[in-house]
C-alpha cells in the first residue's frame, strides 16, 4: 500500500479507508466472530523496487500474513507475481493496468479496481449508437495505455469499425499533425492528464475541434483538468483550451455506488464518503486516492468475507490460524472463496471475473459549457445501455458528425 508520494499517490485516502474497514469488520459480530484483523502496512510510494523490499520484510517478520493488499499497477505487478510462492492471495484496490488480467503471470490476483479495458465495450457502444464506422486513437506510450489501445482496436475490428492509432512520448505535436493528415474525426485519447492538456492545446492549434470532430478523454481527470496550469507553459489560453474541450465525451468506471441503500457494511457509498472526509485533513478534491477509496474499503470487506467463507469450508480440525506460507490447503479454500465473492459494497456490486478483474459499470459524461453532464451508463455484465439523450453536438440540427467521408476510390 502506498500512503502517497511518487506515481499514483493513492494511499493518502486509501489507507484511512482500509483502516476504517478493519475497524468496521472487527466491530461487526456477524463477520469473523472471535477473530481480530490486524493491518501491517508500508508506503511503497508506487515504486516496485521499494515494494519488493517491504514485501519481503512483511513476510520474513512474524506474524504470518494471510493476504496481501496492493495499490498501483507497478507495485501490484511485482507483488502479484511473487505472492504465489508464499501461497498468498493478492487483493488490489488501485491497479488499472490491463496487463494484470493474466492468470499465467498473476494466478492469485483479484482487484476491486476495474481494468482500464473495462471502458472499451462502453466506448464501442457509443460508436455504434452514433454510427461511427471509423475512429482514431491517440495514446501516450505507457504500458497501461498501449494495452488499452490494443484492446480497443481489436474489439472495434470485431465490430467492423475501422481504427487508426497514433502514439507519442511527451510531445504530441507530430501525432496531432498525423490526425489532421488522416482526416480523423472521432478521436479517443488515452494518456495521463498532463499529456491530455498538451494534446488539447495542439488540437486547438491544428483546428481539430468544433462541428466535424468528437473527442473522447478518460473520465478520471479532475473536472477542471483542461484549464492550463501556468507552470506547464502551454502555448494556449484558458479560453482556447475551453473552446477545444467543449462537447468532449468522457468514460470512466464507476467507483462510488450511486445506490442510496446500504451495502454489506451498513453504509451507502455516500455515507462512506461522508465518513471518510472526517478522517482526512486535506481537501478531498486534492487528496490522492480519494476517488478510489471506496475500492480500498471494499477490498478489505472482500478479504474479510472470503476469510469468513473459508472458515466454513475448511476440513475439520483445520483453522485459519493454521495458515503458513507452505500450506496450500487453506490457500486453495481461500482462493475459491474469493473467486465466488459477491456483495454490495460502497463502490457498487463487487464481483470478479475468472481473471480476477472487477466487473464494474462505465459512466459517460460530456463537457457542456464548462460543466460535466451525466449522459448515461453501460453495464458490460448485463449488456445494458442506459442513455439519457442529453448529448450535444455543434452541427446545426445537433446531429452527430460523420466519422469520416469515405472517398470512394475510382478504379
Ligand atoms: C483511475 C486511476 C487513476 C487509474 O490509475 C490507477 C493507478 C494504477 O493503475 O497504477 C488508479 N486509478
Amino acid at each position: 500500500m502506498e500512503a502517497g508520494a511518487g506515481g499514483w499517490p493513492g494511499g493518502v485516502a486509501c489507507r484511512p479507508a482500509i483502516e476504517m474497514a478493519f475497524d468496521d469488520i472487527n466491530n461487526n459480530p456477524n463477520v469473523l466472530h472471535g477473530y481480530v484483523l490486524n493491518l501491517h502496512s508500508y508506503n511503497s510510494k508506487c515504486q516496485p523496487g521499494l515494494a519488493s523490499k517491504q514485501m519481503f520484510e512483511l513476510l520474513y517478520k512474524p506474524p504470518v500474513k494471510l493476504i496481501l493488499l496492493s495499490g498501483c499497477s507497478p507495485v501490484t505487478t511485482v507483488v502479484a507475481e511473487s505472492a504465489p510462492v508464499w501461497n498468498l492471495m493478492v487483493l488490489s484496490y488501485g491497479a488499472s493496468s490491463p496487463a494484470l488480467s493474466n492468470r499465467q503471470r498473476f494466478p492469485t490476483l483479484f482487484r476491486t479496481h476495474p481494468s482500464a479495458n473495462m471502458q472499451n465495450p462502453a466506448r464501442i457502444r457509443i460508436f455504434e449508437q452514433f454510427k461511427w464506422k471509423k475512429i482514431t486513437i491517440i495514446q501516450s506510450v505507457e504500458e497501461v495505455f498501449t494495452s488499452t489501445a490494443k484492446d480497443l482496436e481489436e474489439q472495434c475490428r470485431e465490430k467492423g469499425i475501422r481504427v487508426e492509432r497514433q502514439s507519442f512520448y511527451g510531445d504530441p505535436t507530430d501525432a496531432v499533425k498525423t490526425l489532421v493528415r488522416q482526416d480523423a474525426r472521432i478521436i479517443v485519447g488515452l494518456f495521463y492528464v498532463t499529456e491530455a492538456r498538451r494534446v488539447l492545446c495542439q488540437a486547438f492549434k491544428h483546428g481539430l475541434y468544433g462541428s466535424k470532430y468528437v473527442w473522447f478523454f478518460i473520465g478520471w481527470y479532475a473536472d477542471t483538468w483542461y484549464i492550463p496550469p501556468p507552470e506547464e507553459g502551454l502555448n494556449c489560453t484558458a479560453q482556447q483550451m475551453a473552446t477545444a474541450a467543449e462537447y468532449h465525451f468522457t468514460t470512466e468506471s464507476i467507483m462510488l455506488s450511486p445506490d442510496k441503500r446500504p451495502g454489506v457494511s451498513g453504509m451507502s457509498g455516500e455515507q462512506f464518503q461522508t465518513r471518510l472526509k472526517t478522517l482526512l485533513d486535506t481537501d478531498p478534491a486534492n487528496t490522492g486516492g480519494f476517488p478510489e477509496a471506496p475500492l480500498a474499503y471494499d477490498a478489505a470487506w472482500a478479504m474479510a468475507l472470503a476469510f469468513n467463507c473459508t472458515l466454513g469450508s475448511l476440513p475439520k480440525g483445520v483453522d485459519l490460524e493454521d495458515f503458513n506460507y507452505n500450506n496450500a490447503i487453506i490457500f486453495e479454500h481461500l482462493f475459491e472463496c474469493i473467486r465466488k465473492t459477491q456483495f454490495k459494497g460502497v463502490s457498487g456490486n463487487v464481483k470478479f471475473s475468472d481473471l480476477g478483474d472487477r466487473i464494474a459499470k462505465t459512466q459517460y459524461e460530456q463537457l457542456q459549457n464548462g460543466k460535466y453532464v451525466l449522459l448515461g451508463y453501460y453495464d458490460i455484465f448485463q449488456q445494458e445501455f442506459d442513455w439519457f439523450g442529453k448529448e450535444k453536438f455543434f452541427t446545426s440540427r445537433g446531429a452527430p458528425p460523420d466519422s469520416t467521408i469515405v472517398k470512394e476510390s475510382l478504379i
